[in-house]
């Protein structure tokens, strides 16, 4: 890929991709350019990886032929307003961030600016991300398919009207949070089992792994896969029963309502 890649803002979530996009070899260090406000994270990249380490996200944005705006939801206008005379007419902006519509976008960097939306997750720090990929209109096909593949290089990825990104901030967005949780409370009731913590929280998120690919992976309905491990008068429909008795799926889907309904009042500002 001849693109030069740059990144504004090197969290959690710009880290992650930024990472995955430099193992998958498409582009090579020197192809990127990152600014955050703690230099040091980009002089480690520059260190390790040829990556040049700009000193104000202007510079990344006036170098990069698609730029990943990773800054948390309250800063992005800012940075957006700050960047946006640097922009090619070519140039791709990119925004991960929660709530943060193309109209807010666009009215910083312009209505014809090219601009993606992108939903990611932490598992993307594994190749494992879930990120959902929403384009304006000046995008053509050729430049969704080229973010796409720089996306497919941290995990899978799946195109969406904007109206349903703030269903995927629940689904796969905030959801490795409760995933975490969950493992953290089985691996609890393991220990009180007797189980080490360590061996406990092995078996607990290889369960969880294992499971999520035998659903991607058999096509099967999660109500069938639950039911083969359920074995009459057995183990497994007696936890069922306790889950269902503290109402385990209206939590969760409570939960889900909730960062959706946050993510929209977020967008709604
Ligand atoms: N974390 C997650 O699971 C997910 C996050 N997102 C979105 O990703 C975005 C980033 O989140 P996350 O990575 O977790 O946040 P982080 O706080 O981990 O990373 C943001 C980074 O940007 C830096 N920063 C602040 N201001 C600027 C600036 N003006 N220019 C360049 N860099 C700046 C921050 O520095 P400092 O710490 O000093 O502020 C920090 O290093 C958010 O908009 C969030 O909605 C989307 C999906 C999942
Ligand atoms: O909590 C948040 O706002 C971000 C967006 C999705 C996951 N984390």
């Amino acid at each position: 890929m001849e693109q030069r890649i740059g990144f504004i803002g090197l969290g959690n979530m710009g880290n992650a991709i930024l990472q995955g996009i430099l193992a998958s070899n498409i582009v090579s260090g020197t192809q990127m350019y990152v600014y955050d406000p703690h230099l040091e994270k980009g002089q480690v990249l520059n260190q390790v990886y040829s990556i040049n380490n700009l000193d104000s996200a202007r510079e990344v944005a006036r170098e990069s032929d698609i730029v990943f705006v990773a800054v948390k939801p309250n800063v992005i206008v800012d940075v957006l307003n700050d960047i946006q005379k640097e922009l090619k007419k070519n140039t791709i902006v990119i925004s991960i961030a929660a709530g943060v519509t193309i109209k807010t976008i666009a009215k910083c960097v312009g209505y014809e600016q090219k601009i993606i939306r992108v939903m990611p997750n932490t598992p993307a720090l594994v190749n494992a991300a879930m990120c959902s990929i929403t384009p304006n209109t000046e995008v053509t096909d050729e430049e969704l398919s080229i973010v796409q593949q720089l996306l497919n290089c941290i995990g899978e990825t799946e195109v969406v009207s904007e109206y349903l990104i703030d269903a995927v901030v629940g689904a796969s967005g905030s959801s490795p949070a409760f995933v975490f949780m969950f493992i953290e409370a089985l691996a609890d009731g393991a220990v009180k089992g007797g189980l080490s913590r360590a061996q406990a929280y092995k078996f607990a998120a290889q369960a969880v792994m294992g499971s999520a690919k035998l659903l991607l992976e058999s096509g099967k309905h999660p109500g069938e896969l639950k039911d083969m491990v359920c074995s009459p008068a057995g183990t497994t429909i007696e936890g069922v029963h306790a889950l269902e008795e503290k109402g385990f799926r209206s939590a969760i889907i409570n939960a889900v309502e909730a960062a959706i309904k946050k993510s929209k009042e977020m967008a709604e500002g």
